[in-house]
């Protein structure tokens, strides 16, 4: 075990990255060093459990790592992915994609059923309440509560025995319950066709059934099916089993074309030399498996036939075999999946990307270069305020966005400061989103956070400050809380609520045309440690950078890894004013600041992500000073996964205890 091992190459490397921005050089050196140890330590930990767990899984058939026969598995997963995006694509047309697995499982689960019967009830249409809830019964059997409603219904005066149907009865149930009358009165001829019958639809039944089974995986924020996700998961893997290809050959500064054939040739010559003529012959055999038109390798061959050496030396040897199987079947695979995109399924979904996805039933693969793909993503990145956009369509939108101004204006949110540059809004200041209930509840949630052991810890790197503990909380880890008890589903979902108005209200400020996307949330707080206030000097809560950039010495912000270069929107909620300093400030490219803000509850400042709006915090030197900090992108590849799946887990968490109400209410 490493001597810290909650200190993971990635802090280091941060650190270091932080320590090279600010030019302290030895920092920089020492801590990418020991970036450089861990990382050796951890792939080295990944090798050996893959390794071992792969030969420990015994399952009596052997399932190697990188064996190619456990492509085709793959393979048949991939040609059905493609297939399935096209189809539905084709069938659902704009229907949005990626629909709540939850909400679908309740659907499967007749959980609809539930609702209807408790709506007809109340609008005094007992027979239909009667049979939802038996249909619900049907879906649930031997559930308690809808079990004590029947009874209820039963004793209802206007409800008879006839009211008691499951409405979404298979026919084959209702045809099976007919041959059994048949079979009562004796008519063993039609009991027998028509069993026959009900048997073909029951298995018909039961495949479609086990078909609607392949969908999301419900347990992670996966909106794809389930052989989607796979094929996404799987050209991942190959992609990078190929570039290993690259990273093995390279020897120095040297990209040998491929280093096997390179030592069978080597090989079959020191085996010629030393008199070696069997191995000589393996090295050569070899080394045509792997370059079959080697019109050299081909000129030795007959030589050491000529003189002499045995036509049964010149044997493939088993490693050659193998490596030529591995090498042809992903160049193929590879092929077929030319248009490398890092998720197959957001290319061919995402019609704004400009690419071709209508449906042909004959699937052609490779039909686009890794290029096109990456060049439309960007361009609609760029759309988001380029100048494509009808007038009538800009007006439109205008009007709407205006409306939601003012919508927000009727709610208090006012704007207190702006600064436009070309006529393009680049920051502002607003105030008005949250109350100051609102706020306590937020930083009490932070503290919480902070004390059941996220953020805070002595090895964090993320201190920007000696002075300082800086702290926070995402939407996932809010979710995870509030999942185990520790923290209410309400305070959470008032968390991503306000962010959620935040973003909102952005996006018509800003008069985007495409949606605004949370990239990353945190709910953090930074707190000044007392007994380290003194002689803080220049040293800052959060020193002088741009948020999507790399800011240099000579003032130049570079938008390149590993800045967050998706970034393109910054947004801070501020959620109290009981400490000193904390300031925010923007600044020019030589770091002088150009304007302050205060934080205090329900304020926001918001900008642009670029270099243009470089900015920083002043030392925070008594009290903890907490903001929801959150930063968005036009880019729908970067969406904040984690926010969805929390959005999406509390929504239910809250509609359960709703729903548990409901039913002690009846
Ligand atoms: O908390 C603030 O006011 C600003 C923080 C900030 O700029 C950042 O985290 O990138
Ligand atoms: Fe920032």
């Amino acid at each position: 075990l490493p001597d810290e091992p909650r200190i993971t190459y990635e802090m280091l490397y941060e650190q270091a990255v932080q320590a090279y921005t600010d030019e302290r050089w030895a920092e920089c050196h020492g801590l990418m060093l020991r970036a450089v140890d861990d990382w050796q330590y951890f792939s080295g930990v990944q090798v050996l459990c893959r390794r071992k767990c792969n030969a420990a899984a015994d399952v009596g058939v052997e399932y190697p790592n990188d064996d190619v026969d456990n492509f085709r598995f793959f393979e048949h997963a991939l040609r059905n992915a493609y297939c399935l995006l096209r189809c539905e694509r084709q069938r659902f047309g704009g229907r949005p994609e990626g629909l709540d697995p939850a909400i679908m499982k309740k659907f499967q689960e007749r959980e609809h059923y539930d609702y209807l019967q408790i709506c007809a009830f109340k609008l005094g249409k007992i027979a239909e309440a009667v049979s939802y809830a038996y249909t619900f019964l049907m879906g649930n059997l031997g559930h308690d509560v809808m079990i004590s409603n029947l009874q209820f219904y039963r004793s209802h005066a206007d409800v008879t025995p006839d009211m008691f149907v499951d409405t979404l009865m298979d026919e084959y149930k209702k045809e099976f319950l007919n041959a059994l009358e048949h079979y009562d009165t004796g008519n063993y001829e039609l009991t027998a066709s028509v069993l026959e019958l009900v048997l073909t639809e029951y298995l018909q039944a039961l495949g479609d059934c086990r078909l609607l089974c392949e969908g999301p995986y419900a347990e992670r924020n996966d909106k794809y099916d389930m052989y989607i996700a796979i094929s996404n998961h799987f050209l991942q893997t190959l992609r990078c089993k190929d570039a290993c290809n690259a990273r093995a050959t390279a020897v120095y500064d040297k990209l040998y074309p491929e280093l096997l054939s390179n030592i069978y040739h080597y090989l079959q010559y020191c085996y010629f030399k030393t008199g070696d003529h069997r191995n000589a012959g393996a090295a050569v055999e070899s080394y045509l498996h792997l370059n079959p038109d080697d019109a050299d390798m081909q000129f030795n061959k007959e030589f050491y036939v000529q003189t002499g050496a045995d036509e049964s030396y010149f044997v493939v040897r088993p490693e050659a075999v193998k490596f030529r199987r591995f090498r042809d079947h992903l160049a193929r695979l590879l092929d077929y999946d030319e248009y490398t995109f890092s998720n197959i399924a957001v290319t061919i979904y995402d019609s704004d990307l400009g690419i071709d996805v209508s449906d042909t039933d004959d699937i052609t693969w490779g039909a686009l270069g890794a290029d096109d793909a990456a060049v439309a993503a960007d361009e609609q990145v760029k759309r988001a305020d380029g100048p494509e956009e009808a007038p009538e369509e800009a007006a439109a939108r205008r009007r709407r966005q205006e409306e939601t101004q003012r919508d927000y204006g009727a709610r208090g949110v006012h704007v207190e400061f702006t600064e436009k540059e070309n006529n393009v809004s680049k920051r502002f200041l607003a105030g008005g989103f949250a109350s100051e209930a609102e706020c306590r509840q937020l930083v009490q949630l932070a503290e919480d956070g902070v004390q059941l052991g996220d953020g805070y810890r002595p090895d964090d790197p993320y201190i920007h400050s000696q002075s300082e503990q800086f702290a926070g909380m995402t939407p996932g880890r809010g979710y995870r809380l509030a999942r185990d008890g520790a923290v209410t589903p309400e305070v959470v979902n008032l968390f991503l609520r306000l962010g959620e108005q935040v973003r909102e209200f952005m996006e018509s400020y800003f008069a985007l045309r495409t949606r605004l996307y949370f990239t990353y949330t945190h709910l953090v707080c930074r707190t000044a440690v007392a007994g380290r206030q003194y002689d803080r000097g220049d040293d800052m809560s959060h020193p002088i950078h741009g948020d999507n950039c790399i800011l240099k010495s000579d003032g130049s912000c570079a938008k390149e890894p590993p800045a967050y270069t998706w970034r393109d929107y910054s947004a801070l909620l501020y959620l109290n004013d009981d400490f000193e300093g904390g300031d925010f400030v923007f600044a020019d490219s030589r770091k002088h600041v150009i304007a302050q803000v205060k934080p205090h509850c329900g304020r926001v400042v918001s900008f642009s992500s670029g270099e243009e709006n470089l900015h920083g915090v002043r030392a925070v030197t008594d009290g903890r000073r907490c903001a929801i900090a959150m930063w968005f992108t036009l880019d729908p590849r970067h969406d904040e996964i984690e926010r969805v799946e929390a959005e999406r887990e509390i929504a239910s968490m809250l509609e359960l205890a709703r729903e548990n109400e409901r039913h002690s209410e009846l």
